[in-house]
């Protein structure tokens, strides 16, 4: 039997760099973990293509998912509902394949009660000025928006303490990095590996 994939969470506010983070992720062909694309009612931005960034849907299609248990987890942001497709992480697990979620605070504690052996990683500004010239430099939200991103942050950041770990995303670079080798010890972890040296026992004898 093929051992199962690790999930691993990546959180953070609004603008501190998750995507890009883990775009880059993405780029280093020695990743071998599959993203999972989320679902979400908010309006498509310039350059966002459906089925890549998000799968957007209406507010009813959406609903309809969470009625026939089709999320492992959803939450309400800033007035649109985002969430996670159930069976594309299921499929991939089981796969044996690492999936990668990159979601807000309210969701990935869902996922924390669901899959507890999963790696919880919250991604933090060098401070709250970068965080909202990074929003304001994105271009992509209008002031109100803005204002409501920045205040929900505070809020997030103190989530941090429900996470594993905590990576400052200072140089997009080095929070790669620091993430890279959190994966590479999670997966050196007893529990992950036992089974493997239970077989090499069960050979020596
Ligand atoms: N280390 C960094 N230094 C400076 N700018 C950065 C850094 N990381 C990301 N950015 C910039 O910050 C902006 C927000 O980044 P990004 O969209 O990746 O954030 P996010 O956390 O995914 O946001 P959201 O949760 O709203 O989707 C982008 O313009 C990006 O280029
Ligand atoms: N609970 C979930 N949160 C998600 C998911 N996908 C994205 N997000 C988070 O929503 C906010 C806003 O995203 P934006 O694209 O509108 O800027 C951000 O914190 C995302 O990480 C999800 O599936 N579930």
């Amino acid at each position: 039997m093929s051992k199962r994939g690790m999930l691993i969470v990546l959180s953070g506010p609004s603008g501190v760099g998750k995507g890009t983070v883990r775009q880059a992720m993405l780029q280093d062909k020695a990743q071998n973990f599959k993203y999972s694309v989320s679902m979400t009612t908010r309006q498509m931005r310039p350059g966002e293509v459906d089925g890549v960034d998000y799968y957007f849907r209406t507010k009813a299609e959406f609903e309809s998912e969470i009625a026939n248990d089709g999320m492992l987890e959803y939450a309400k942001y800033v007035d649109n509902y985002y969430g996670t497709p159930l069976r594309y992480v299921n499929e991939t697990l089981a796969s044996g394949t690492d999936v990668f979620l990159e979601i807000e605070v309210n969701g990935a504690m869902q996922v924390r009660e669901k899959c507890p052996d999963g790696v919880f990683i919250f991604l933090t500004p060098p401070d709250l000025v970068s965080l909202r010239d990074r929003i304001v430099k994105r271009g992509t939200d209008d002031e109100a928006t803005i204002e409501k991103r920045l205040e929900k942050a505070r809020g997030e950041i103190k989530m941090m303490q429900n996470y594993d770990y905590a990576v400052v995303n200072d140089k997009v670079g080095l929070a790669v990095h620091r993430i890279e080798k959190i994966i590479e010890s999670e997966h050196l972890r007893v529990p992950r590996v036992i089974d493997t040296y239970k077989k090499m026992i069960g050979v020596v004898r």
